[in-house]
């Protein structure tokens, strides 16, 4: 089973602390886990200082036999390369150079499970942001990775778009037994898609637990300065009302 825990983990830009001994459970494959937190408090940070391309203090224990896979905030990059082309480049990345069919319906399959096949011809920076960061979560995909980190997937997103993204992330975690770390600002959605949550303070981890646990009224009030409720709805959900910021 894939697992991935955190002990004592601290990160630095410079001399400058970011992340202060973050320690979490052991997160196993199945489940997500929606990472929260205001602007700028190290969420990116975290997620970079997982795939090791920040170094300090502190282990981050993985176990798994594939590398982790990625879907960075969308920076918004131009590249000269079509979709279906940026997407086998990133099956590739791990694999060498030689094209195997496998690869090949392997792109085919992230395409589909995203509703993007027919951008594939389509060059990467003419697309709209929300279809780039699709682009950018097949290029994830496709390493078919067992533990896939995701920031802020949602953002540039209608609505439509980041429900139907949420349910395959979803997907992908009850029937691969995928562990899915994903940064989200939409708590409603972190409640309904997630099973547990992490709240993070500047640099600090202030609360973990089953999104139940982390996502309440109380903690709402002390990190996002709003006053919220939480009420079940007909079909039983937890619904999160927020009322006012305060
Ligand atoms: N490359 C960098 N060099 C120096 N400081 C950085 C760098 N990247 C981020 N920071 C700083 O680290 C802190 C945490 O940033 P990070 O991007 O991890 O936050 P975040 O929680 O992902 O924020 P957001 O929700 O706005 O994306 C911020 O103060 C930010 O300014």
């Amino acid at each position: 089973m894939v697992t991935l825990q955190l002990n004592r983990v601290s990160a630095r830009y410079g001399r400058r602390p970011i992340l202060e001994e973050i320690t979490t459970p052991c997160f196993q494959g199945g489940q997500v886990v929606a990472l929260l937190g205001l602007n700028a408090a190290g969420k990116s940070t975290l997620f970079r200082r997982v795939l090791g391309l920040l170094k300090d203090e502190g282990e981050v224990i993985i176990s798994a036999e594939r590398p982790v896979g990625y879907m960075p905030q969308d920076t918004g990059a131009k590249a000269v390369l079509a979709v279906y082309e940026s997407v086998l480049l990133a099956r590739m990345q791990e694999r060498g150079l030689k094209v195997q069919p496998e690869d090949l319906s392997q792109v085919d399959r992230a395409l589909e499970e995203l509703s993007i096949t027919t951008l594939g011809e389509r060059d990467i920076g003419d697309l709209s942001g929300g279809q780039r960061q699709l682009v950018s979560a097949a290029q994830a995909l496709v390493q078919e990775p067992e533990i896939l980190m995701l920031d802020e997937p949602t953002s540039a997103r209608d609505l439509n778009r980041q429900i139907s993204l949420l349910t395959v992330l979803r997907r992908l975690a009850d029937e691969r037994q995928m562990l899915i770390l994903v940064a989200l600002h939409n708590l409603g959605h972190a409640l309904r898609f997630a099973d547990a949550a992490m709240m993070l303070e500047n640099g600090r981890l202030i609360a973990y637990g089953s999104t139940a646990e982390v996502i309440t009224p109380a903690l709402l009030r002390q990190v996002y300065r709003v006053s919220t409720r939480i009420e079940s709805c007909s079909k039983g959900q937890p619904q999160l009302i927020v009322e006012a910021a305060i």
